[in-house]
């Protein structure tokens, strides 16, 4: 039996920061959602995230048909999945909450529907050990604000299929994002490897004193952050090394790798440095909301995305490349 690619009714189980997400892209997109989240509230949480989202996504363009209304919450988890062509979870990184809520879901679901998982770095091989058709059972790890970002990491266990993962390609295209296969199954995958280097070193900056957080984040947003939206660190160190490339800057630069710049180990998350991150942050924030800073975060996402896709249409390239 074929996997399903042609999507008309998307499940999202847990209904956080990543799952609302994901339901207010399906739903953009035209498509009919239904959720199931066990926390008391979720439903209303979840639509007053879905209507914060709602004026990024309405400047992005909707699909035809595209409408809050069309999210339906349910009370079970089998509601949820039965009638599916499609499931994203969602819930707690925990690698036991979700061996055990993937065996449940695989089991309620329809045997040709896709099952991803958000996880930021959890094994595939591991939390889908006990899943009914695990062939179709795989990682679709996305970022956030998963509305608006593109980049979703597939993820394949030792019983994925090569088939679901060219269906979720499909899949998660047809939703608007950019799928990347990471061909080797690695905890922390590709992205969040990088991610979690600069975090740890972050980390190590505030705990040595060396800078407060609102500095790091200046030293990030005014750097290499403006250039990371549209070219990695591979090539721009290839313009780096000048007219000579990469070989040049790969002899110049080669030899600091060995200097004691970076540590490897993560700081002990001491109950000082908590405080001061939590503190410096709350400072950064100041008298807006997390709201607030969303729709901040998602109309300068918006013009940032608009201005790469220009650019780069100028210079013959698509979205994509
Ligand atoms: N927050 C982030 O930046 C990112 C998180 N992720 C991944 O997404 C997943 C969810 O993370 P967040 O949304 O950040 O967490 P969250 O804490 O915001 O949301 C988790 C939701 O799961 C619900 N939940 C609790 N038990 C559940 C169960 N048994 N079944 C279904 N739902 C349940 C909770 O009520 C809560 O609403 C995790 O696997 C995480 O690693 C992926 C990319 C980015
Ligand atoms: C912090 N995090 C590991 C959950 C981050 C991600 O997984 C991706 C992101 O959105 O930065």
């Amino acid at each position: 039996m074929p996997f399903i690619t042609d999507i008309k009714t998307f499940a999202a189980l847990g209904s956080g920061v990543i799952g609302s997400g994901w339901v207010a892209r399906a739903l953009a997109h035209g498509l009919d959602v239904v959720a199931w989240d066990p926390a008391p509230g979720a439903e209303a949480a979840l639509r007053k995230r879905i209507a914060n989202a709602w004026p990024a996504l309405h400047k992005q363009g909707l699909a035809p048909g595209a409408a809050q209304e069309r999210l339906t919450f349910v009370a079970t988890l089998e509601q949820c999945v039965r009638d599916a062509d499609f499931i994203q979870e969602s819930a707690p990184e925990r690698l036991d909450l979700k061996l055990d809520l993937h065996a449940k879901i695989s089991a309620a679901a329809k045997p040709n529907a896709i099952i991803g998982s958000s996880t930021s770095g959890l094994l595939p091989s591991e939390f889908y050990e006990s899943a009914s058709h695990p062939e179709r059972c795989l990682v679709g790890h996305p970022f956030n604000p998963v509305y608006l970002l593109p980049l979703v990491e597939i993820v394949g266990g030792n019983r994925t299929a090569p088939e679901a993962i060219e269906a979720a390609k499909t899949i998660y295209s047809a939703l608007g994002m950019r799928p990347l296969h990471v061909r080797k199954e690695v905890p922390g995958f590709i992205a969040d490897r990088l991610l979690e280097a600069l975090w740890r070193e972050a980390l190590h900056l505030v705990n040595d004193g060396v800078a407060s957080t609102g500095e790091i984040d200046d030293a990030i947003r005014f750097g290499a952050g403006l250039r990371w939206s549209f070219m990695g660190t591979f090539l721009t160190y290839t313009l780096a090394g000048g007219d000579a490339g990469m070989r040049h800057f790969m002899a110049q630069f080669g030899p600091a790798l060995k200097l004691p710049w970076t540590y490897l180990p993560a700081p002990e998350l001491t109950d000082k440095l908590i405080d001061d991150v939590v503190e410096g942050t709350a400072e950064q924030l100041g008298e807006r909301s997390i709201a607030a800073l969303e729709r901040y975060r998602d109309d300068t996402l918006l013009a940032v995305l608009e201005a790469v896709r220009a650019s780069k249409a100028s210079h013959g390239m698509a979205f994509g490349e």
